[in-house]
């Protein structure tokens, strides 16, 4: 059962999504943007250190073992860590257009439950792009790459420019963020214009 609205449905002018010369081969690893993420960060103790690896086109596939600091219910995934996890999938496939994106939507269907130490494997795919907005779609499989789905979800992205980040994140990390050598690099590479 899936109830996606027309909020992340791709307007009738929107065209397809072009894979950026320079982003990772498929295969590839794409690495955290940032080590304290939520999602992606190898410096967050409880994150779901979620780890992204480029596909055909614009596609990504990624794995995310449940843990039990992730809990909601006994045993259970809780369903905001599992939006985290697809939200996170969706946010790196934005690498691959080397644009620089954050969620404007995010809908999610909870399709079954998710016990602690599962592995979930998401793929994600931008469907569209239309102007700043970049429409993607992504499952979360139990078991195995091929395992039943558990969850799902359709997202609208909304590109920004780093100023996003500058004017909006507490000073301390900004500024930390800007003498972190790693940090400006990986930014500097989402600035390239295609
Ligand atoms: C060197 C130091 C610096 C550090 C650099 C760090 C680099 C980091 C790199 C990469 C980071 C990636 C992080 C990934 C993490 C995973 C992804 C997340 O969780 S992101 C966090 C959650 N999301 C937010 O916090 C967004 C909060 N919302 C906003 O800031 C604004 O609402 C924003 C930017 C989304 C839109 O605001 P507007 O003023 O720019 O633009 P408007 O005109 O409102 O929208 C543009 C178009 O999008 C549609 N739109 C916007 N929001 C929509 C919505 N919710 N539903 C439907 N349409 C929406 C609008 O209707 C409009 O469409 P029409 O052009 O008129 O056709």
């Amino acid at each position: 059962m899936s109830r996606t609205s027309a909020a992340v449905e791709p307007p009738a002018d929107a065209v397809r999504p072009v894979r950026h010369p320079d982003a990772p081969a498929p295969g590839e690893l794409l690495g955290a943007h940032y080590g304290e993420c939520f999602g992606c960060g190898g410096e967050q103790a409880h994150g779901l250190h979620l780890q992204a690896r480029a596909g055909e086109g614009v596609t990504v596939t990624a794995e995310f073992t449940v843990r039990p600091a992730h809990q909601g219910a006994p045993g259970l995934a809780h369903g905001g860590v599992l939006a985290s996890a697809l939200d996170e999938t969706l946010g790196s496939l934005n690498w691959l257009l080397r644009t620089i994106a954050v969620t404007g939507r995010l809908e999610t269907d909870f399709v079954r439950p998710v016990p602690v130490d599962t592995v979930l494997y998401l793929e994600a795919e931008v469907t569209a792009v239309a102007g700043r907005k970049i429409y993607s779609t992504a499952t979360g499989r139990i078991g195995a790459p091929d395992g039943p789905v558990a969850v799902r979800a359709d997202a609208l992205f909304v590109e920004v420019k780093v100023d996003h980040f500058i004017d909006n994140g507490r000073p301390e990390e900004i500024r930390a963020a800007m003498n972190d050598p790693d940090q400006v690099r990986r930014t500097r590479a989402f600035e390239v214009n295609p």
